[in-house]
């Protein structure tokens, strides 16, 4: 190739990269990469992922697919998971995050947060607080469409949650920044207690899980259900004034979804999937309720660690 068409060449590359910051997106990460989220793709890695969760996986599909559709949101979008350990909320957000990013929890733009680990000393709530706003104010400014993601909400100082409540609301901006692009995920305990009772019911009488609606979910993802010193008084104070659009239960995992979890595990690590192994490994978990022992009282965590132990050579 001769010099001069080469530099032309590479004029060109580098004249396409400037003027169209689409192109340069192909190969590195950018803010709001893939703005036309694929509803079909999100279905699809949440069918094929998330195991025992219908009415969550409903909301969210719904939910985020609806909110990245709309071109001038009024307000961020706010979803709150709530249910058992080891049901998979920090999961459901890991396919969010993966599915508008493709680095998912990894991306620049997504952002985690855990209240025992970045904020563990309730003295120091003034400091995290200013910290926070700066925080999300920062990233906002520099990508619109950024996700935060807050785990242990239950466990975090209410001063906080104030800290990220202008955020949440219809403001067109919050000083010269607008925050109506960007989502919020809220990861708790909160009302696991009653989501099981639920879920319990309906296996009493002889129901299937799947019949289990939202709107039997009501009474349990309600404000009373939270208003009380170990869920913390984070919810009533968002709850009143509106600023979670969705509140997305996650029900206990019952013996069948922890063998999913088990060969899913199994395929991802490589491992043709062995059912003798997999049965071992989820009769070595605990359940309850203690007479009926239906649900695994760790959800599917522990299961990867167990699976170690068979696979150790
Ligand atoms: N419903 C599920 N379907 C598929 N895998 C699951 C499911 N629930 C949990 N898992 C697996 O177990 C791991 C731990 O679950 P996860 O961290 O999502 O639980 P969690 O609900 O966030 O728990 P905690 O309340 O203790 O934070 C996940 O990374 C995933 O591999």
């Amino acid at each position: 190739v001769e010099p001069i068409s080469l530099g032309l060449a590479l004029a060109g590359v580098l004249t396409g990269y400037i003027s169209y910051p689409r192109l340069y997106c192909l190969f590195a990460e950018c803010c709001g990469q893939k703005p036309n989220l694929s509803r079909e793709e999100l279905q699809k890695d949440l069918n094929s992922k998330l195991f025992g969760q219908h009415l969550a996986k409903k909301v969210i599909l719904n939910a985020v697919s609806g909110f990245m559709s709309n071109a001038k949101p009024k307000k961020p979008l706010t979803l709150s998971l709530h249910g058992w350990t080891g049901t998979g909320k920090n999961f459901a957000s890991k396919i969010i995050a993966e599915n508008i990013y493709e680095g998912g929890l990894n991306s620049d733009y997504v952002h985690l947060f855990v209240a025992t680990l970045h904020f563990p000393h309730a003295s120091n709530v003034t400091l995290y607080k200013d910290q926070l706003q700066l925080w999300i104010r920062g990233n906002v400014s520099a990508c619109a469409r950024s996700i935060f993601i807050f785990d242990e909400m239950d466990k975090m100082h209410a001063g906080l949650i104030d800290a990220i409540k202008p955020f949440l609301d219809y403001y067109d901006h919050v000083d010269g920044v607008s925050y109506q692009k960007a989502i919020f995920i809220f990861l708790s305990n909160a009302g696991a207690e009653r989501i099981t009772d639920v879920a319990l019911d309906f296996w009493r009488s002889g129901k299937q899980r799947e019949e289990i609606k939202l709107k039997d979910m009501e009474h349990a993802l309600s404000v009373s259900a939270f208003n009380n010193r170990k869920s913390g008084f984070w919810h009533s104070s968002l709850i009143d004034r509106n600023l979670i659009d969705y509140f997305v239960p996650f029900l206990p995992l019952e013996y069948k979804h922890l063998k999913m979890c088990i060969r899913s595990e199994m395929q991802s690590r490589g491992y043709e999937v062995d059912e003798d192994i997999v049965t071992r490994v989820a009769e070595e978990m605990t359940f309850f309720p203690k007479e009926e022992r239906i649900f695994s009282d760790k959800g599917c965590k522990t299961v990867f660690t167990k699976l170690d132990y068979y696979y150790d050579d």
